[in-house]
């Protein structure tokens, strides 16, 4: 058995796939025969190519043809009369065809890199996939491709990152196991959306487990146990079923008003990362969208989105949420989110560095197009902007500043937007907690993104297993920087949110309706649970047992305390 961190909930059982990058090694030889060699270098580009085009066919259902099409060009790749006449010279002169494979590319790759054209220096990128598709044919190592995974597979990998889990089947993945991240981590934060169980930071899994091991994943309590018996099959298919029969009963709270004991009503709203989402949101019974991850657009393309481009998917889940409000946050690059064409400089501290709206800040031709793409769908619903990493009054001063010139530009060009469209900001920082007064004289809204407050406040890294008892939402220094900034902006007559994992913590429902949070962000799949627990705290019961926790000086006794109080 190992133990992790439960980051998404429920029970899988199922066979691990491990997706690890193949080993693509090889040792040159000269082979015995050219006119084989040429044959296996035309049957491993078969096998790419039919596989590759039956990938295109998957991704147009599930992305839009759009993105499929990017893949178009590595057949296009594969095919290559150029290469293929270099590879067949090579295999002539007497390289094996592995060989003959990597060095072509590797001309092609050199070439495309080093070119002027920024669109040309994109295709290098193309160039090493498809040696890599090749190579991997050649020597016969099996690359896991997660939109192909058969039923009831437990996917084992290092991390999951937004690109692998674009086209993931999710009825085939029974569970996910990583090596790294935390709750918060965006592999949890996926897992949870996709609502498939998942125990994360589990050191060296994927050299512990191999394909084919049937697995139990628990992800309420973060255990993988290898090898069940059926003893352990039995019980935990037991807990799968009692899992299943608590998700039915909530949907008793489907099309209720989100209301607290006594019936004061507060706004339980979706985070999203894509416009996709925001369907599953509705699906889940949201009030909207309290946070729509813009930088899962910008992480997912080649490029910068197109102002078109990033309008087209504001747009969308303006007009999927039917006037409902959506809060999307400006792009919130750097830490651990990476944007690889943006070509950031590698910083030794990049939690503390060159990040989000400092990044946005010092490219503001960049952030305008993002911000002009927004106040365009403000006319197709409540959108507002949400500015994340604030730590100091200028950066909203600037961002306000930035959001005027888009609205003059925009009305030169004749084009509809929203023209008190709300601006607030991300309350992530101790910093902008301790300004919060400030601050909610300069902003719309607050949302308090705890994930990035809770280790900035605790010094501690989300993703830090080793750490993880210091990064706690319990801590008396976090519950006492939530409590300043919801009165602080309250006071200032502003709506105060959560959009961080915290806001879906069972445990910390009645404290945060005790300080007054007024709209609760959470993932789709925690809506209906969410609302359940708020409705289940009057006012005067939650600030009862609030009283006691702020009165308590460990993050133990606070769990503790809240642990023996909740419902
Ligand atoms: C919601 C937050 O942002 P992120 O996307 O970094 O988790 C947060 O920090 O709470």
């Amino acid at each position: 058995m190992y133990e992790g961190v439960n980051a998404s909930d429920g029970i899988g059982i199922g066979v691990a796939r491990v997706a690890v990058e193949p080993d693509l090694s090889f040792t040159p030889h000269v082979p015995a025969d050219a006119g084989d060699e040429k044959q296996r270098y035309a049957d491993a580009r078969a096998k790419f190519t039919e596989q590759t085009n039956a990938q295109i066919e998957r991704m147009t259902k599930t992305v839009g043809e759009e993105a499929a099409a990017i893949m178009g060009a590595h057949i296009e790749f594969a095919e290559d009369e150029g290469i293929r006449e270099m590879v067949e010279g090579s295999i002539d002169s007497g390289m094996c065809a592995e060989q003959a494979v990597s060095e072509a590319y590797d001309t092609y790759y050199n070439m495309f890199s080093n070119m002027e054209d920024e669109l040309f220096r994109e295709r290098a990128a193309d160039v090493a996939d498809v040696k890599n598709g090749l190579l991997a044919d050649l020597l016969d190592k099996e690359v896991v491709d997660l939109s192909t995974l058969p039923e009831n597979s437990i996917v084992v990998a290092r991390e999951l990152t937004p690109s692998m889990t674009a086209d993931i089947d999710k009825d085939n993945v029974a569970g996910i196991i990583t090596e790294t991240g935390g709750r918060t981590s965006h592999s949890a934060i996926i897992a949870r959306a996709l609502e498939i169980p998942a125990v994360l930071s589990v050191a060296d899994v994927t050299k512990n487990i191999k394909n084919g091991d049937l697995l139990v994943v628990d992800g309420t309590n973060g255990n993988i146990i290898t090898s069940p018996n059926d003893h352990d099959l039995a019980h935990y298919r037991a807990k799968a079923r009692q899992f299943a029969q608590d998700k039915e009963a909530l949907e008793a709270y489907r099309g209720k008003q989100t209301v607290t004991g006594d019936g004061d009503s507060v706004l339980l709203v979706a985070n999203i990362g894509n416009p996709d989402d925001a369907n599953v949101a509705a699906e889940h019974d949201c009030e909207g969208v309290g946070l729509f991850r813009s930088e899962f657009l910008f992480m997912d393309a080649k490029e910068l989105p197109t102002e078109d481009e990033q309008f087209a998917a504001y747009q969308k889940v303006a007009l999927r949420m039917k006037g409902q409000p959506v809060i999307i946050r400006t792009l919130d690059v750097g830490g651990d989110k990476e944007i690889p064409y943006l070509n950031l400089q590698k910083e030794e501290n990049p939690f503390m560095g060159y990040r989000a709206v400092r990044y946005c800040l010092g490219n503001p031709e960049q952030y305008k197009v993002q911000l002009t793409a927004l106040l365009r769908a403000s006319a197709f619903g409540d959108v507002k902007i949400m500015v994340p990493l604030v730590t100091n009054i200028d950066e909203i001063r600037q961002v306000r500043s930035l959001v005027e010139t888009c609205k003059v530009e925009l009305d030169a060009r004749g084009v509809a937007y929203n023209k008190s469209i709300q601006i607030g900001t991300m309350i992530e920082t101790p910093a902008a907690s301790l300004i919060a007064d400030d601050l909610a004289a300069e902003c719309d809204f607050f949302s308090i993104g705890t994930n990035d407050l809770i280790g900035y406040t605790m010094c501690a890294d989300r993703g830090n297993s080793r750490v993880g008892y210091l990064y706690e939402v319990y801590q008396p220094a976090v519950l006492r920087s939530l409590r300043r900034i919801i009165e602080e902006g309250n006071k200032a007559n502003i709506m105060v949110g959560m959009c961080g994992e915290a806001a879906a913590d069972p445990l910390l429902i009645p404290v945060l309706i005790s300080f007054g949070l007024g709209e609760f962000s959470v993932s789709a799949p925690s809506i209906l649970r969410t609302r359940r627990v708020i409705s289940e705290w009057t006012k005067a019961e939650a600030d009862a047992l609030t009283e006691k926790v702020m009165g308590l000086k460990t993050s133990t006794e606070v769990k503790a305390m809240l642990q023996s109080a909740a419902r």
